[in-house]
């Protein structure tokens, strides 16, 4: 059988990179020469700290912000100086689910997933309507097309959401904080549906989620952001086995180690007078 070596060099290639990354907001800088791959196939989990700058590595990939430094590869083509047909070229290709999954709430579980298709598709009524229950059949909602989103439960709407992100057959799916105030039982079923998906579909996923537990129960590999850097990237087994001291803490949930409980703060002698008092 004949062998092109260079669509496994395209298949060896992540579908994700960041390069020497720097950027932030305005004058403050969040994500300081971070480097991080995502391999084609599979599900990455980003964890750390809250205001580590996790859901800025995906608005970085969405381009809502560019780097200062650095490049953001998506399938080998930097996206920070596309033109904005490019870009949208290039968004065509990405999902995004953000936390709650907010749906449209005047508008049907069908028409919320049909949305993208008829925002940037021509596709005749009647394919748009055989994906759109496709999706939602993958999702275990075919039967529940003609509810309003004021019908359904919280589980049953990130589903849908989570159809609706996958509308336009995208090459990597965004996901942040999929899981936000779901019960133990639909953030299970949620988690499950990610992983098969991602699976079944041939997509790449990038989770940015607190939930330890069901993150590092169906992610391939797991980056912690910490203090502006990628501390520490490998399979799950990895990073529970890790010695460093703040993957330690952190996935370990322990209250002491290197993340104070504090925000640096004046000391609370000044704060509260009680030099003034004593
Ligand atoms: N639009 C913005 N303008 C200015 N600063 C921002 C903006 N968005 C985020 N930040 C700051 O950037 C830092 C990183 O935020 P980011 O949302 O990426 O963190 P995170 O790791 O996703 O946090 P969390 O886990 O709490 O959601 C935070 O200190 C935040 O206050």
């Amino acid at each position: 059988m004949a062998v092109n070596p260079t669509s496994f060099i395209a298949q060896a290639e992540p579908l994700v990179e960041l390069r020497d990354v720097t950027c932030g907001y305005g004058d403050r800088v969040i994500l300081e020469r971070v480097n991080l791959k995502v391999p084609r196939g599979k599900v990455l989990a980003l964890i750390g700290t809250s205001g580590g700058g996790k859901t800025t590595v995906l608005r970085l990939l969405g381009r809502q912000i560019r780097p200062l430094k650095g490049e953001v590869l998506f399938d080998g083509q930097d996206i920070a100086p596309l033109n904005l047909t490019d870009l949208y070229a290039v968004r065509r290709r990405m999902g995004m689910l953000f936390q709650f999954g907010a749906l449209f709430t005047d508008l049907s579980v069908f028409e919320n997933v049909a949305f993208p298709l008829r925002e940037h598709t021509k596709l005749p009524e009647t394919m748009i309507r055989d994906l759109v229950l496709m999706k939602l059949n993958a999702v275990g909602l075919r039967g529940a097309r003609d509810l309003m989103p004021s019908e359904i439960s919280g589980g049953m709407a990130r589903r849908v959401a989570l159809a609706r992100a996958i509308a336009l057959d995208p090459d990597l799916v965004l996901y942040d904080e999929p899981f936000a105030g779901l019960d133990p039982i639909s953030l299970g079923v949620a988690a499950r549906l990610i992983r098969d998906l991602n699976d079944a579909l041939g997509l790449t996923s990038i989770i940015v989620s607190h939930d330890l537990h069901e993150t590092f129960a169906i992610a391939d590999e797991v980056a912690m952001i910490a203090n502006g850097r990628v501390v520490a990237q490998g399979t799950p087994d990895e990073l529970r086995r890790s010695e460093d001291p703040l993957v330690r803490q952190f996935v370990g949930a322990e209250p002491e180690g290197p993340v104070h409980f504090h925000q640096p703060a004046c000391s609370v002698v000044d704060d509260f007078g009680l030099g003034a008092r004593a």
